[in-house]
C-alpha cells in the first residue's frame, strides 16, 4: 500500500514538475519571441527612416547592412523607354459557329434539332493603368480570342473572354486623326472594337414549318480598326522655356522630380512631373517639357510635338533666363510657337518666372521685364533656391483659382506620374 502510495505521489510530482518546467519554457519563448518581434519592428523602423537593407533574410542580426539605391534611368535609356504616341491595329475575335446537329437516342428516331449556338468572340479593351507610364509595352497588332463553335445536346459554345490593353493615365485614342476617346481616370476603359456575334445552331431554326432544319450559321467576323494612342502628361502646371533656361532645376527645386540638369541645352528629352507637396495635404503636380526654340513649330529643334504634354496643363509658367539679354524676347517667342502648335494655348492662366536671379545683371534685366510685361514676373533662382517659395504660392493661388472656377472635383483627376 506505502509502495502504491509514494509510486503515486512521485508520479504526481513527477507531473507537476513536468508542468511547473513546460510553463517557464512557454515564458521564456514568449519573451524570447517579444524581444524578436521587438528587434524586427526596430530593424523595419531603422531600415525606413535610413534606407539601409539587410541582405540576409534569415538573420537580421548577422546581416550586413547595404544601403539601398534606386537605380535611375538616364536620359537617353528613358527616351527609348518612354513612348507616347502609337499605332495599333485591333481585330476582335471572329464568333464560334453553330453546330448541326440532331437529337440521337435509343427508341427516339425522331429527337430533334440539338445545335447549339456558337459563342461571342473576345472584344478588345484598352484600359487605364496607373502603374503604366509609357505606351512602350503596347505591341503593333492585337487579335482577339474567337467564340467556341457550338456542340451538340443544344450546348452552346463559350463566349472569349475580352484581350485588354494596358495604357497610362491621360492616353487619347484617335482615329484618322479625330478623338475617340481620351482616357484620362484610373480603370477608365474603351471597348476599341467588339468580336462578333456567335452564329446559330440549326437549334434556333426548328420552326412549324421546319421540323428538322439542317441550317447552322457561321460566327460573325470581329470588328476591325486602326487606331491612334497619344499619350498626354497630366499635370495641373507645365513649364515652358527655351533650353537651358532652368525648368528642370526649377522643378527639382520645388517639387520631389529628379529630371537630370546639365549646362548644354536639350537635356530634357521627355516630359517629367513633380508633385509640389502642400501643408494642407494638397498637392499640384507640375510638368517639365524640353525646351523650345524659334522655329520648333517647323520641326526646328526638338520640335513642338511634345507641347502635346502640356495640352491638359491648367496653367503654364514660362521660365526665361534672365542673365541673357533681352529676355522679353524669350516670352515673345515662346509665345509664338505656342499660338502656332494650338491657337489660344497661350491665354491659358500663367505666371513668368525670371530665372537666374543669382547671375550678375539678371536684376537689371528683371526690372526692364517688368516694364515690357504687363503680367506677374516671380524672380527666382532655382540653383540657389532663392524666392521659390514664392513661386510655390502663387502655384497655389493658380491652383485654388482653377478649382474655383471648375469646382472642387476638378483637381481629383490628377493622378501623380
Ligand atoms: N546660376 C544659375 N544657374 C542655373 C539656374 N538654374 C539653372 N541653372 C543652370 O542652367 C543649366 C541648365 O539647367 P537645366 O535645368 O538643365 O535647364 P533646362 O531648361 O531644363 O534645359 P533643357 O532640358 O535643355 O531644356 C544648368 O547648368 C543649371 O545648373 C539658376 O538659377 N542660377
Ligand atoms: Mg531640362
Amino acid at each position: 500500500m506505502l509502495t502504491i502510495l509514494t509510486r503515486f505521489q512521485s508520479r504526481r510530482w513527477f507531473v507537476q514538475e513536468i508542468s511547473r518546467l513546460f510553463a517557464q519554457v512557454c515564458v521564456r519563448h514568449e519573451f524570447i519571441g517579444s524581444l524578436l518581434l521587438g528587434l524586427k519592428s526596430n530593424l523595419a523602423a531603422q531600415r525606413k527612416t535610413t534606407g539601409i537593407m539587410n541582405v540576409s533574410t534569415s538573420c537580421a542580426l548577422c546581416a550586413k547592412p547595404r544601403i539601398s539605391k534606386k537605380k535611375e534611368l538616364s536620359e537617353k535609356k528613358l527616351t527609348r523607354h518612354f513612348v507616347d504616341h502609337r499605332n495599333v491595329k485591333l481585330l476582335a475575335g471572329a464568333g464560334g459557329k453553330g453546330a448541326c446537329t440532331f437529337h440521337s437516342e435509343p427508341r427516339k428516331e425522331w429527337g430533334g434539332p440539338d445545335g447549339g449556338n456558337g459563342g461571342d468572340g473576345g472584344n478588345i479593351i484598352i484600359k487605364v493603368d496607373l502603374q503604366v507610364k509609357s505606351l512602350a509595352q503596347v505591341a503593333p497588332v492585337y487579335k482577339g480570342d474567337n467564340g467556341d463553335s457550338g456542340g451538340s445536346k443544344n450546348c452552346y459554345g463559350r463566349n472569349a473572354s475580352s484581350t485588354y490593353i494596358a495604357v497610362p493615365v491621360g492616353t487619347v485614342v484617335k482615329e484618322q486623326g479625330k478623338t475617340v476617346s481620351d482616357l484620362s481616370q484610373h480603370n477608365q476603359e474603351y471597348v476599341a472594337v467588339f468580336g462578333g456575334a456567335g452564329g446559330k445552331g440549326n437549334r434556333f431554326f426548328l420552326s412549324n414549318e421546319n421540323r428538322a432544319p439542317m441550317t447552322a450559321t457561321l460566327g460573325e467576323r470581329g470588328q476591325e480598326r486602326v487606331l491612334q494612342l497619344e499619350l498626354r502628361t497630366m499635370a495641373h502646371a507645365g513649364l515652358v522655356g527655351f533650353p537651358n533656361a532652368g525648368k528642370s532645376s526649377l522643378l527639382r527645386a520645388i517639387s520631389n522630380a529628379r529630371p537630370a540638369v546639365a549646362a548644354y541645352p536639350f537635356t530634357t528629352l521627355n516630359p517629367h512631373v513633380g508633385i509640389v507637396n502642400y501643408r494642407d495635404h494638397e498637392q499640384v503636380a507640375v510638368a517639365d517639357i524640353p525646351g523650345i526654340i524659334c522655329g520648333a513649330h517647323l520641326n526646328r529643334g526638338l520640335g513642338i510635338s511634345f507641347l502635346r504634354h502640356i495640352e491638359r496643363c491648367r496653367f503654364l509658367l514660362f521660365v526665361l533666363d534672365l542673365s541673357s539679354p533681352e529676355p522679353w524676347t524669350q516670352l515673345q517667342q515662346l509665345r509664338y510657337e505656342l499660338d502656332q502648335y494650338e491657337p489660344g494655348l497661350t491665354h491659358r492662366p500663367h505666371a513668368i518666372v525670371a530665372n537666374k536671379m543669382d547671375l550678375p545683371g539678371a536684376r537689371g534685366n528683371l526690372e526692364a521685364l517688368r516694364g515690357h510685361v504687363a503680367h506677374r514676373v516671380i524672380p527666382v533662382s532655382a540653383l540657389t533656391g532663392q524666392n521659390t517659395e514664392e513661386l510655390i504660392l502663387h502655384l497655389r493661388e493658380l491652383y485654388d483659382g482653377y478649382l474655383q472656377t471648375h469646382g472642387q472635383g476638378s483637381g481629383q483627376d490628377m493622378p501623380t506620374r
